[in-house]
Formats: structure tokens, C-alpha cells, sequence
């Protein structure tokens, strides 16, 4: 097997940076598999940023190494098969958007048609828009571009910084599927987004960072723990708490572990003469773990 295509598509070791006084990232190490949506998270100046541009080569690291598809960030054939939206984007004004496009592809050296280049920005819904000089779009409009500019040379590796932070609700909903299509193809894709529903909606695997350093990291059923199911139930005796089994009790409001059969276990307190009011699935959220995981471990945990 050939070891490159084999390796996972980002690989991040020991990442250290300061600038004067200030250590913006303190030793981060994850690893992005092929294929696969992987959201990094942290509060404003946890060293999201910092990691990203350190990862693709505009900032230099002071210590630590990275590899993409398999080669080290340092040579430049790593980045081919990259695409890049940085958080902060500015295209030239005087360009159309398909002379955007175009451009970028001429940087990258491959081959891309002029077919391609238009089905990519049909894909951002900016199909209508190609020949328009970007100086005349929206914020929001400039972003699609990103994402076009992003996705236009095939990439095997895509990271997104902040993709939505323009981007009305339609907008946002697009690029959740745009991400779910990406992960389809086997691309694999890294994500900065303060929008937590969007991170769990699309994402595989997540990586907490708090001031410079992984606070937490792992796939979202290792992060939010076993879900849960909630009921509101009266006349409950003895023998149907022995049923039940309950992890948490409160009033008439029952937790208990998610059953395999939850038809099962209605039926059964039905037939224990149970009176069952309500019965919903329930799980932490991402948030709530994340503002945990942040008010516990400052900077601490791994
Ligand atoms: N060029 C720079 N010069 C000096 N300090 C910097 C520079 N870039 C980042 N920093 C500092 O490094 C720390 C991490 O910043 P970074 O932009 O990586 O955070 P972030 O997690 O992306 O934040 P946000 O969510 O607000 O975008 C911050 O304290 C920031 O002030």
C-alpha cells in the first residue's frame, strides 16, 4: 500500500508558538483522518487561527511538525491538494469571480476546466454571478466565492476557518450539505466554527482548544456520553422502579439509560399500571459540554 494515501490527511505534533510574551499555542498534537469532518473548537483567542495558519505554512511555528496527505507542511506539493478559506478573506475587487477561480487553480498547477470551474460555483449558488467583478459583491457573496475557491481544485484536504460567519441561514444550511457531500467523496475536512450546531450536525470527531492547548477531543459519542431517555410518568410503585432503574429522579420526571426497545418499556409500565405522560430521547449538547469542559479544566485537562 502506498504509505502517502495511507496516512491520515493531517497530522499535527507538538505545535508551539508565542508572540512576544504571549504563548498562543502550547503544544497541540491531532490527527484528521482521510475522509473524515473534524471540528475545532475554543473560545476567542484559544489559538484556533494560529493552529491553522501554522498547519498550512503562512505562520511559522516555534516548535512541532506537520504533515498533509502524507508529506511534511514544508514542501510545498503537501499544499496542492489543500483547500484553504482563511477566517479573514479579500478577493481582488477588479476580478470577476470566475477569474478568481481561475487564478487560484493557476496557483495550484493542476488542471481544471472551464466546465469544473463553473459547476464549483454553481455549488456556492453563485452559477448567475461568474462574470461579475467581485469589488461589486456582498460580504456573504465574497464567501461563497471562498468556498469556491476552497473546493475548485478537487481537494482530498479542506480547511474551513469560520465558513459561515457571513452567511445568512439559507447560506449556512448550504454549506452543512456542501460539507456532508465532501465527506461523501472522501474528502476530509477541518472546521473552525463558533456555531456549536453546525460542528454537531457535520462533524465526526471534535478538538477543544482552551488557551493554546487541547482541552478535550474525541468523537461526539465519547465527548456527550451514552444518551439518555426522559419520562414523565404517575403511579409509579416499587416494582416499577425495579423496572425501571432509574439514574435520576426528579418529582414525576424519571432518567433513565437509553433502552434498546423504548416501545418495550412503555408498554410494560403501561401494563404495570403506570400513567406515561411523556417520553424523550435526551442527550447533553455539544454546548453545554464544551462550557463544561471550558469552567472545569482551564487549559488543564487532555
Ligand atoms: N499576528 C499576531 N501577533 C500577535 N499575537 C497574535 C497574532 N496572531 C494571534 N495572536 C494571539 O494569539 C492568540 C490566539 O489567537 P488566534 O487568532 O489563534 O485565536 P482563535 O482561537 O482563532 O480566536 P477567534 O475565535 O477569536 O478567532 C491570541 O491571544 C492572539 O492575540
Amino acid at each position: 500500500m502506498d504509505p502517502v494515501t495511507q496516512s491520515p490527511a493531517v497530522w499535527v505534533s507538538h505545535l508551539r508558538k508565542r508572540y512576544r510574551k504571549r504563548t498562543a499555542v502550547d503544544g497541540v498534537s491531532f490527527t484528521v483522518g482521510r475522509g473524515e469532518v473534524v471540528g475545532l473548537l475554543g473560545p476567542n483567542g484559544a489559538g484556533k487561527t494560529s493552529v491553522i495558519k501554522m498547519m498550512l505554512g503562512l505562520v511559522r511555528p516555534d516548535a512541532g511538525e506537520v504533515m498533509l496527505l502524507g508529506q511534511p507542511n514544508t514542501d510545498p506539493r503537501s499544499r496542492q491538494r489543500v483547500g484553504y478559506l482563511p477566517e479573514l478573506f479579500r478577493y481582488q475587487p477588479w476580478l470577476t469571480a470566475d477569474e478568481v477561480l481561475a487564478l487560484h487553480v493557476r496557483l495550484t498547477g493542476l488542471k481544471v476546466s472551464d466546465r469544473e470551474r463553473r459547476e464549483n460555483l454553481a455549488l456556492v449558488g453563485l452559477a448567475d454571478r461568474s462574470r461579475d467583478r467581485v469589488g461589486g459583491f456582498s460580504k456573504g457573496m465574497q464567501q461563497r466565492l471562498g468556498l469556491a475557491v476552497a473546493l475548485v481544485a478537487r481537494p482530498e484536504l479542506v480547511v474551513l476557518d469560520e465558513p459561515t460567519s457571513a452567511l445568512d441561514p439559507l447560506g449556512r444550511a448550504d454549506v452543512r450539505d456542501l460539507l456532508l457531500s465532501l465527506r461523501q467523496r472522501g474528502v476530509a475536512v477541518l472546521l473552525n466554527s463558533h456555531l456549536i450546531g453546525e460542528v454537531e450536525r457535520v462533524c465526526d470527531r471534535v478538538v477543544i482548544l482552551d488557551r493554546g492547548r487541547v482541552a478535550a477531543a474525541g468523537t461526539l459519542p465519547e465527548l456527550l456520553g451514552r444518551r439518555t431517555l426522559r419520562l414523565r410518568l404517575t403511579e409509579v410503585t416499587s416494582s416499577v422502579l425495579d423496572r425501571l432503574q432509574p439514574t435520576e429522579t426528579d418529582g414525576d420526571r424519571y432518567t433513565v439509560a437509553m433502552p434498546d426497545d423504548v416501545p418495550a418499556l412503555v408498554a410494560d409500565l403501561v401494563k404495570l399500571g403506570v400513567h406515561v405522560h411523556a417520553v424523550e430521547p435526551a442527550r447533553v449538547s455539544l454546548e453545554e459540554r464544551l462550557l463544561d469542559i471550558l469552567r472545569t479544566h482551564p487549559g488543564e485537562q487532555q
